[in-house]
């Protein structure tokens, strides 16, 4: 009797093995992707992706399956990374049909950066473009001079002591987007401290990222007692709140026809343009701005503090900015005409963005409907396909000794290779439809910052501690390991 029980049990399990082999092999043969190489583990789950971006080591470790595996490499059971210029061509040129992925609604409300359905990015696009023309830059450019002259006051009172210009250039960072977006900003500078919105933001893409991916736990989470959790789960709701705040006193203040010389009142605004769009209702104003500060305060100020960490660790790039910016008449803030075109200075910049891209990570977008082709590769629809600009940006074809922080690169130099070639690959600011807007405001923010500074003073390494703690990491954006970046500066 226990005999015949034992077998029964036995012969269930085999045929439970069986079945599971069974539909194993079923599934192998009819998988679509079965031919492209990556890891085992990832052919069977996503799981070791979210552990993968928890740990900020994303970027790195795709990195390291494309030296592995090539420029097509299978990550997910429905995902494949690839990393060529004909790839990125295929997934992210002006007139392809890929739209964003899900994973975009990690990122909060629905606004022009999170949107995915291309008829309705379109759309917004369309009534937002005016606030990003090259004519607000010039309007916004006495606002950032104006936060770059208490910028430099700063740098002066703790001159030849330890600063932590991680915080320092994103309170600067914060001050003018804040200024740009919000009417009026946080203060920072001023008061030489960072304010709370600067921990919130730490905190914002890490709380919605738990809301994204796992939302009934982060709703039974929000019931725990416990005033720490609930203020890491609410970080998104009080990010909202800032903007609406903001918005409010700014059309007390100013109304909504005013003529402060910042873009949220482009916003506001009626276009003055014949045929123009009307305003966004405020609640979709809100949003926007409030995500611009997420979109222009880190990525611009850990850009910074990687190019100033370079310049201290690269003394012979001082020298050379310095003769460059010598022969520039200017005191204390430059006009951003005067500094746009110094070959030194724009190196140095593209240099920092390649190495140190502020955002490193996989832009990940769906297959449409019939699936595409990429690179000459098949892959279905609804699959989710990606380029991280951490890879094509060290592919040593076009940038040789693609670890090293070498400036010449950019220059009439023996490492130059084809420099549209190295544009082409340079994937930091995105692509196609859906590349940064703000590029021409970051860039002139880099520009005016890093001449007005290097102009008067020499920067140092604290100490080599600095070097440990700016390895980097990655949530989306660039952080560094230590969360700091402690520097000296000097007058010349
Ligand atoms: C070093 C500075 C910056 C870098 C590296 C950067 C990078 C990027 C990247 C990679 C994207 C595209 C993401 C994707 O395809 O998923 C993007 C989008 C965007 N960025 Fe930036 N960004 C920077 C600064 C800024 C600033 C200062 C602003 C605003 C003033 C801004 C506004 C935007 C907007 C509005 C989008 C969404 C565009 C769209 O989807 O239509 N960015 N940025």
């Amino acid at each position: 009797m226990v005999l015949v029980k034992d077998w029964n049990i036995t012969s269930a399990l085999a045929g439970l093995v069986g079945l599971a082999a069974l539909y194993l092999l079923v599934s192998f043969i009819r998988d679509p992707l079965r031919g492209i190489p990556g890891p085992l583990f990832a052919r069977i789950s996503n799981v070791w992706l979210i552990l993968l971006d928890n740990s900020g080591m994303r970027s790195q470790t795709l990195h390291y399956l494309h030296k592995k595996y090539g420029p097509v490499v299978r990550i997910g059971p429905d995902q494949v990374a690839f990393s060529t210029k004909q790839a990125m061509r295929d997934i992210y040129g002006t007139n392809t049909n890929y739209a964003k992925a899900p994973a975009y609604g990690a990122f909060g409300r629905k606004s022009l950066f999170t949107m995915r359905v291309k008829e309705e990015h379109r759309e917004r696009q369309k009534r937002i473009a005016h606030v990003f023309g090259p004519a607000s830059v010039a309007q916004i450019e006495p606002i950032v001079t104006e936060q770059v002259i208490k910028f430099l006051k700063c740098v002066e009172s703790r001159l030849n002591q330890p600063m932590d210009m991680m915080l320092w250039f994103r309170m600067l960072a914060l001050d003018v987007t804040s200024d740009i977006f919000f009417g009026k900003n946080f203060g920072c500078l001023e008061q030489g401290l960072a304010p709370q919105i600067l921990h919130d933001l730490d905190e914002v893409f890490p709380a919605y990222w738990v809301e994204w991916q796992f939302h009934l736990l982060h709703k039974l989470l929000m019931w725990v007692p416990y005033s720490r959790l609930y203020h890491f789960l609410t970080v998104g709701h009080r990010f909202y709140d800032y903007g609406a705040q903001a918005f409010e006193d700014y059309v007390k203040r100013y109304g909504r026809a005013g003529n402060r010389r910042d873009l949220l009142q482009k916003l506001i605004a009626e276009s003055k343009e014949p045929g123009g769009s009307k305003p966004l209702p405020d609640k979709d104003i809100i949003v926007e701005i409030t995500n611009l500060i997420f979109a222009g305060t880190d990525t611009t100020g850990n850009t910074f503090s990687y190019m100033f960490f370079e310049l201290a660790r690269h003394p012979e790039w001082q020298e050379k900015l310095h003769q460059e910016l010598d022969k520039v008449d200017f005191i204390g803030v430059p006009a951003h005409s005067n500094v746009s075109q110094l070959p030194i200075l724009d190196a140095l910049i593209h240099e920092t963005l390649r190495v140190w891209p502020a955002s490193p990570a996989s832009l990940p977008r769906v297959t449409p409907i019939g699936g595409g082709i990429i690179d000459g590769v098949r892959v279905p629809e609804n699959a989710i396909v990606s380029i991280q600009a951490y890879t094509t940006q060290r592919d040593p074809i076009y940038f040789p000794r693609p670890d090293e922080f070498l400036p010449e690169r950019w220059l009439d130099s023996e490492l130059r290779t084809d420099l549209v070639a190295m544009r082409d690959m340079i994937l930091v600011w995105g692509k196609g439809q859906r590349a940064c807007m703000g590029k021409p405001i970051a860039m002139m923010e880099l520009r005016v910052t890093t001449a007005a500074l290097m102009k008067r003073f020499v920067v140092e390494l604290e100490s080599e501690a600095t070097v440990d703690d700016m390895e980097m990491r990655d949530h989306f954006v660039l952080m560094a390991k230590g969360g700091k970046c402690m520097l000296k500066f000097r007058e010349r």
